[in-house]
């Protein structure tokens, strides 16, 4: 049976655009709040194969959307390599011991090896793929290297990223190398997710905005691409989906093989479609916060259709949702993409 959002993802022909949510599993669903407290904490919740499992199709049955997105993080990849990781209550995540040294960056596990002990979320995908409907599409994902590398670097989330910035503009060789580890780490763990059953994967790039273009196309973009080209060479069944964050000036300079370019809710759909539409399909790109109310909602979605016309098209928030979004928002929102975008 064909999966509307696979059709979709290669710009076929479908009955109706297909809608999922970046971040649409988790805080904002009472069930999800339910089993995180049974599992005792989030990367509890990461580790257990049954839990994530739950909680990657509560979603699906709750909201009604296309496609399921694999319950994890994507600091788990670090963690892996030997980054101790915390998750601390109103901070978010902490890695206690930060990237400083090409010492540090040695010691690091890298490639298939490091890959390879993410077992975890492999029996998640493997069990997911025997309890989805088979009409419904199961998005495996990473996180580019450069948004990884940040908080290898930063130890935590930040606004400046200055201890980033101060290592490309005054040891970019170390910052490569970094990079350059981490890619080879990714590449393996998405192969691994594609072989376990991922039907489409997405690699976010949430502080692509953080680059001026020359550092962003040197430090992020290019090596999104060469995850991207590996995996296209090897398996051109598996669309390939790229989200970087905030780079609507940019878009002039996207290349690479791929199959759909996420467009982020501060970029122009109409820009975007100009920009890439001919050559990638579009996902996205309502702003996430229009879901708190549903009149904002629907003129937005209405919007985006009349711009994208149903075609080469994905509905999706332009961010993750929030988590005080009442869950009739976020129903009301998939009904509404699928009822602007049903073909008689
Ligand atoms: C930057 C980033 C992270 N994680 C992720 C990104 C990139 C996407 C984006 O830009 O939103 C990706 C991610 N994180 C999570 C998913 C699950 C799948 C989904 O539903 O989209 C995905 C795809 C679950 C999560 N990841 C996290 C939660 C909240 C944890 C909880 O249950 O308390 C969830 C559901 C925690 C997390 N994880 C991360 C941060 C900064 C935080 C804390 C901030 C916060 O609390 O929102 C790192």
């Amino acid at each position: 049976m064909s999966k509307i959002f696979v059709d979709a993802c290669f710009g076929k022909e479908t009955p109706y655009t297909p809608v999922w949510m970046m971040r649409q599993a988790g805080r904002y669903l009472p069930e999800y709040m339910e089993v995180r407290a049974k599992a005792g904490n989030f990367l509890n919740l990461c580790h257990n194969p049954q839990m994530a499992c739950e909680v990657t199709i509560q979603p699906l049955d709750i909201v009604g959307v296309d496609a399921a997105i694999l319950f994890s993080d994507i600091l788990v990849v670090p963690n892996e390599m030997g980054m101790h990781l915390e998750f601390v209550k109103g901070e978010g995540p902490i890695f206690k011991d930060p990237i400083k040294t090409e010492a540090d960056i040695d010691a690091l596990l890298g490639g298939k090896e490091a890959a390879d002990k993410l077992t975890y979320v492999y029996e998640t995908i493997k069990l997911l793929k025997e309890k989805l409907p088979e009409d419904k599409a199961l998005i495996g994902f990473t996180g580019a290297p450069w948004t990884l590398a940040t908080y290898m670097i930063e130890g935590q989330g930040t606004k400046t990223y200055n201890i980033c910035k101060k290592l490309i503009y005054s040891n970019p060789e170390l910052m490569h190398k970094l990079l350059a580890k981490v890619t080879e780490v990714v590449k393996h763990y998405m192969e691994n997710q594609i072989l376990a059953g991922a039907d489409v994967v997405q690699i976010f790039d949430s502080w692509a905005a953080a680059l001026e273009k020359n550092a962003y196309f040197e430090f992020s973009w290019k090596y999104m691409v060469e995850i991207a080209e590996y995996l296209k060479e090897k398996y051109p069944e598996i669309p390939v989906i790229m989200f970087p964050k905030g780079i609507g000036q940019y878009l002039d300079d996207i290349y690479g093989n791929f199959d759909v370019f996420g467009v982020d809710w501060s970029t122009p759909m109409a820009l975007a479609k100009e920009k890439l539409g001919d050559k990638y399909v579009l996902q996205g790109n309502m702003e996430p916060c229009r879901l708190y109310s549903k009149e904002k909602t629907t003129a937005c979605i209405e919007k985006i259709q009349e711009i994208m016309g149903g075609k080469r098209h994905i509905f999706n928030l332009g961010h993750g949702i929030l988590p005080d979004v009442p869950v009739e928002n976020a129903k009301h929102f998939v009904n509404e993409c699928h009822r602007v975008s049903k073909k008689a």
